[in-house]
């Protein structure tokens, strides 16, 4: 999180401060405090979470490989039939069926693809829905656990979230909701971000003398903002905060968002690039109920998530040990070092917070397991890949919880 100076900010949130029923007129937002999904269309969700609930009942946790230790054997065979295994021979082990139409704009009865978003008309997130899927219906929720939930309970088809950004590191809070929900990352997005300095028509740099904006959006832009002296204030996203000064015609207020919020809200742009790095890239997750059939026709993605009982050297040790007592499988064992610590392209560790590293086990039967350390990497692999199933398997045997998130198409428009 943005280190954010508050000493003239109100203490209230700035969401409790906007009266939300001017921002209305133009576009629904899901909020979880004020629901504002139409009857029918409530009513028609509902009938499919009934149907949800009875084929979860014979569908078992597909890509979830847990267990209380390394020798459970529930932990062995959810391994043997998680979906990306692609060698098993019985088809009826196979999960529920699998979709490729990611990146396809439209849902099976031709309807326009609803893509989730946090945050209001303009920000950044549904510029990256909308490199997703052009042409989709972008639907801003107001807190990323709302994404969530939205693609949860069939409001919408996909959620597209940040989850790291070149300058401000990763954004934690969506590798937690990774963990407590059970969405599949079926893409990723890599979108430049230009940040510009906003205010309302007529008011100068020097009458400026607080700045609101995403915390991320504060962070990249660090040195831009104290160089002015500007006191920061954090709020739900970049386009709200463009929002907010515009329609509270605030004359000692600025906002760091996109060039396209000044356009939405009738802005000025006292500067442009205001980011620290010109080379600014977030990377955005897309998620989806269903996971996507891996392929090996172009370079994919891998994000797993595992825990270690004992700290981050048990991986370390745990893989020599492997090697030595296991010499005709050193290769694999090598291959699992080489796939967990040179080709990841991002290693996340968690720290021990008791409420991030709760959630329910597989059958939801309520009770929270806990994990000591958790561990996020991201690997340049397809899962339809022998090695990458091969490397997982032993990391399986050293894991006490390990889930694949997704497999999916690298996004090498930035690169
Ligand atoms: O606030 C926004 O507009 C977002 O979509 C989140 C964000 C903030 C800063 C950089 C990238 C994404």
């Amino acid at each position: 999180m943005a280190a954010t100076t508050t000493s003239r900010a109100p203490a209230t949130p700035l969401r409790n401060r906007i009266n939300p029923k001017p921002w209305r007129s133009d576009q629904r937002v899901i909020s979880n405090f004020n629901p504002t999904i139409p009857r029918s269309e409530r009513r028609r969700t509902l009938a499919v979470l009934a149907t949800l609930r009875r084929d979860n009942r014979d569908d078992e946790s597909h890509n979830a490989i847990e267990g209380k230790n390394k020798n459970s054997i529930e932990l062995q065979s959810l391994l043997e039939d998680f979906p990306y295994e692609l060698n098993s021979k019985d088809s009826n082990s196979l999960p529920r069926p699998l979709t490729s139409t990611y990146f396809s704009n439209s849902v099976s009865d031709g309807s326009r693809l609803r893509v989730a978003y946090q945050g209001v008309h303009g920000a950044y997130s549904e510029t990256a829905a909308e490199k997703a899927y052009p042409n989709c219906e972008a639907v801003p929720c107001e807190q990323f656990d709302t994404a969530f939930e939205a693609v949860e309970r069939w409001l919408v088809d996909r959620a597209v979230l940040p989850i790291e950004n070149s300058l401000g590191g990763s954004i934690h809070r969506n590798y937690d909701l990774l963990l407590r929900h059970r969405l599949h990352i079926v893409g990723e997005v890599k979108l430049a971000i230009r940040h510009c300095l906003l205010a309302n028509h007529g008011v100068k740099v020097q009458d400026l003398k607080r700045v609101l904006s995403h915390p991320q959006a504060l962070a990249q832009c660090e040195n831009t903002l104290t160089r002015l002296g500007m006191v920061r204030e954090a709020v739900d996203d970049t386009a709200g905060a463009a929002k907010f000064v515009a329609f509270h015609k605030l004359n000692d207020t600025g906002a760091v968002a996109s060039s396209t919020a000044a356009r939405i809200y009738g802005m000025n742009i006292l500067a442009e690039d205001i980011q620290d790095d010109s080379d600014n890239v977030t990377r955005f997750l897309v998620l989806a109920r269903e996971p996507i059939i891996p392929g090996t026709d172009r370079l994919f993605k891998t994000s797993i998530v595992f825990s270690l009982e004992e700290g981050p050297g048990m991986l370390f040790k745990a893989l020599a040990r492997h090697a030595r007592s296991r010499a005709s499988q050193l290769d694999t064992a090598v291959l699992t070092a080489f796939v967990v610590f040179l080709l990841l392209n991002q290693i996340e560790s968690r720290p021990l917070q008791k409420q991030a590293l709760q959630m329910l086990d597989d059958n939801n039967n309520g009770f929270p397991k806990r994990f000591p350390y958790l561990f996020y990497v991201d690997f340049e692999a397809s899962m339809a890949d022998q090695k990458a199933q091969n490397a997982l398997g032993h990391l399986k045997e050293i894991a006490t919880f390990l889930r694949v998130l997704g497999s999916y198409p690298a996004d090498i428009s930035m690169s």
